[in-house]
């Protein structure tokens, strides 16, 4: 008997589970049958998978296991409160590699934006041992939520608990599963420019109609688009990662304008960027973690990392989303307004 929306109970979607490392997992569910895993390590998801059952998400055969162990090689770890190497934690920050806690009663999150999702919210606060090298009281809760129609959305807010203020950097690190790397375009970055990390950061203008792969690419897109799209045409399957409530404020422009004066400020906030990046053969082989063909099936693309930091004061807040779907091969592109 097939179930209605109606009539399905989304708490009871939500079951708390054991992963393969006897650490505790969320998995959610649709009554069309989709589904997200989610580890309390690192409030990682490790897998989404659509109606049919079939993985979206890349996870490396070869993750390393061990007592305490390290973010996984693929899902979506979270990069917090730093992004790459841009500060002086280890890279991509601690925050995949600590144990989050559920929330049973979480507050609400307008508008609505509950109703009718299997989610789940997840705590991290700072700990006594990330003091010491990173000296601030934060609270980040994330809400991972999975649609009736399966669409995935992860939902960041960081709050400033007390004390002074901080910056930090984020990014939702999302490790794509492809049929094969040299067959995928990524669309939505075209024309954009980007900082190429296997050449010093050196700043680069995107000049194909699309990217597309056929050697190692580690860039930051500046100032990326709302909607970016991944197709993978041999599985006949469209990514589009969304960003919602994260509008790069690169540049706010204060006006003052009177009859004789106009005068305009830039002034540098935070950039929402997006990267990507891809091992290819030579540096897989050097990642203990990564099988010698997997870079082939995985491609990873943060739809919204913020690269400049963000600077919260003491009770202020700061809400990031993305939300990721797929749609079947009669995707067109040009609906996306791309071009
Ligand atoms: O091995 P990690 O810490 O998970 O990082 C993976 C990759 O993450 C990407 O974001 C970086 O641009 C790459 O340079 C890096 O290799």
């Amino acid at each position: 008997m097939g179930h209605s929306a109606a009539v399905w109970d989304f708490r009871a979607a939500t079951e708390l589970t054991k992963d393969w490392n006897g650490i505790d997992q969320v998995v959610l569910r649709t009554p069309q049958g989709a589904s997200a895993r989610v580890s309390l390590h690192g409030a990682q998801v490790t897998s989404w998978r659509n109606e049919h059952g079939e993985e979206l998400l890349f996870t490396s055969s070869k993750t390393v296991s061990s007592k305490a162990p390290k973010a996984i090689r693929g899902g979506i770890p979270i990069c917090f409160p730093q992004f790459g190497n841009c500060g002086s934690l280890e890279r991509h920050g601690f925050a995949r590699n600590r144990m989050w806690s559920i929330d049973e009663n979480p507050p609400p999150l307008p508008p609505n934006d509950s109703r009718g999702k299997s989610f789940v919210d997840l705590l991290l606060k700072s700990s006594e041992e990330d003091v010491r090298y990173w000296p601030h009281s934060f609270e980040f809760r994330l809400r991972v939520c999975l649609t009736t129609n399966g669409d995935l959305t992860l939902i960041s807010r960081i709050r400033n608990i007390n004390g002074k203020p901080f910056s930090f950097s984020f990014a939702y690190h999302t490790y794509l599963l492809v049929s094969d790397i040299s067959e995928i375009r990524i669309e939505g970055l075209e024309t954009l420019d980007y900082l190429d990390n296997l050449s010093q950061k050196e700043r680069f203008t995107e000049q194909g109609d699309a990217i597309t792969f056929e050697s190692e690419v580690d860039r930051l897109y500046l100032s990326s688009p709302n909607i970016i799209a991944v197709l993978d045409h041999e599985r006949k399957r469209t990514f589009i990662i969304r960003k919602e409530g994260l509008p790069d404020v690169g540049k706010l422009s204060i006006v003052c304008c009177s009859m004789v004066i106009s005068l305009i400020l830039v002034t540098p906030l935070f950039l929402v960027c997006a990267a990507v990046w891809n091992p290819w053969e030579k540096k897989s082989k050097s990642m203990v973690d990564l099988g010698d063909e997997e870079y082939k099936h995985m491609l990873c693309v943060d739809g919204a990392v913020i690269e400049k930091p963000v600077n919260l004061k003491p009770g202020e807040e700061w809400t990031g989303r993305i939300q990721l779907s797929v749609v079947g091969s009669s995707f067109c592109s040009d609906r996306l307004g791309f071009r």
